[in-house]
C-alpha cells in the first residue's frame, strides 16, 4: 500500500480531500504548519514549516508519492511567497528526490498564465504569463518539478488549478471551475499512471465556457463529472454583486490582473500576440 503526503492538510482544498482520500489512500499521512483543528483520531499528521529543510526531509521519510497543496495561496507580500512558495517548493522537490519519493502532484495555479485574455484558447505549452507574485511562484514550481522529472527521475504532476469548490462562484469561475471529485481524478493521474515523467494539466471541470485545452489530462483517462453550466443562474446572480473591473474581466487571471495594475485601463492589450 503507498504511503501518500499531503501538505496544506489543514488548508480549503486540504480539508475537502482529507475525506475523498482515505478509502483510496488509506495510508495518507498530513502535514501543514499547524495540525487541523478538527483531526480525527484515525489521522496521521506531522507538522512541518516548508521553508526548512529538515522538516520537509522529515515528512518525506518513507513516502512513496506526495499531493503538495502547502503554501501561500494568493497574491501576497514578496516575503511570504519566497519563504512558503519558492523556498518551500524547492525544498519539497529536493527532500522527495533525497528520500526517494517517486511521484509529486504539485498544485499550480492558473495564475501562472492569468495574464492571458479570456478569448484566447491556451493549452499547457504556452509561455507562462503570470499575472501576480504569487503566479511566478507557480510557474517557479512547475519549473522545478520539470527539472526534478528530467535530472532525477520523479513522476511529476503540475495541476494549473482554477478555482476549487462546490459549485463556481461568479462568470469568470464558470469557465475555471473544479469539482473536489475531479481533482481527486487528477490527483490520482499524476500518482498512479504508469505513464507520468513531466505532466501540466489544467485544474478544471466539464465547463462549457474553458478557455484552456486540456487534452492531455483526457488522454491519461480524466473524466470530470463537474459541469459549470448547471450553476449558470447562482454563477451570474453572484456576478451581478460584483464592480466591473477592465482589467480583471478581460484577462483569465480576473482580480490579480487588476491588482497593483499600473497599465492604461482604457487600452487594455494582449500582449501575449505580440
Ligand atoms: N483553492 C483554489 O481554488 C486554488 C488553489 N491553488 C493552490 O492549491 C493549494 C491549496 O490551496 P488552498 O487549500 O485553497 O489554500 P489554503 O491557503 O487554504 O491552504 C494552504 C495551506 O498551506 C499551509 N502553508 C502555508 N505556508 C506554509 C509553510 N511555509 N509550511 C507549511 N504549510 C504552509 C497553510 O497553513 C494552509 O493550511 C495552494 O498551493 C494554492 O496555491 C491553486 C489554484 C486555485
Ligand atoms: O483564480 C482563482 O479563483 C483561485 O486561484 C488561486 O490560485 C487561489 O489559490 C484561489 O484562492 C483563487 O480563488
Amino acid at each position: 500500500m503507498p504511503r501518500i503526503l499531503m501538505t496544506g492538510a489543514a488548508g480549503g482544498i486540504g480539508t475537502s480531500l482529507r475525506k475523498l482520500l482515505p478509502p483510496i489512500y488509506p495510508d495518507l499521512l498530513l502535514s501543514d504548519l499547524k495540525a487541523p483543528a478538527d483531526l480525527g483520531k484515525d489521522e496521521k499528521f506531522k507538522a512541518a514549516d516548508l521553508a526548512d529543510l529538515a522538516q520537509v526531509e522529515a515528512i518525506c521519510e518513507g513516502v512513496d508519492g506526495i499531493l503538495h497543496f502547502g503554501g501561500y495561496s494568493v497574491e501576497g507580500p514578496w516575503d511570504s511567497i519566497l519563504q512558503s512558495n519558492i523556498i518551500g517548493g524547492y525544498n519539497l522537490f529536493e527532500a522527495a528526490r533525497k528520500k526517494g519519493v517517486e511521484r509529486i502532484v504539485f498544485a499550480s495555479s492558473n495564475h501562472a498564465v492569468g495574464f492571458y485574455p479570456r478569448h484566447h484558447r491556451i493549452g499547457t505549452d504556452v509561455t507562462a504569463r503570470p499575472d501576480s507574485r504569487y503566479g511566478v511562484s507557480k510557474v517557479f514550481g512547475e519549473a522545478v518539478g520539470a527539472l526534478y522529472a528530467d535530472k532525477h527521475g520523479l513522476g511529476v504532476t503540475c495541476i494549473r488549478i482554477g478555482n476549487f469548490g462546490e459549485m463556481p462562484l461568479d462568470h469568470r469561475r464558470l469557465s475555471i471551475w473544479l469539482k473536489p471529485e475531479d481533482l481527486v481524478q487528477l490527483c490520482r493521474i499524476g500518482l498512479d499512471h504508469p505513464d507520468i515523467h513531466f505532466e501540466i494539466f489544467y485544474g478544471a471541470s466539464h465547463n462549457e465556457r474553458a478557455w484552456w485545452d486540456n487534452h492531455r489530462a483526457y488522454e491519461l483517462g480524466y473524466r470530470p463529472t463537474g459541469r459549470g453550466e448547471d450553476f449558470r443562474e447562482h454563477a451570474m446572480a453572484e456576478q451581478a454583486k460584483l464592480k466591473p473591473d477592465p482589467v480583471g474581466d478581460y484577462y483569465q487571471g480576473g482580480t490579480f490582473c487588476s491588482m497593483e495594475f499600473d497599465g492604461d485601463k482604457d487600452r487594455i492589450v494582449d500582449w501575449s500576440k505580440r
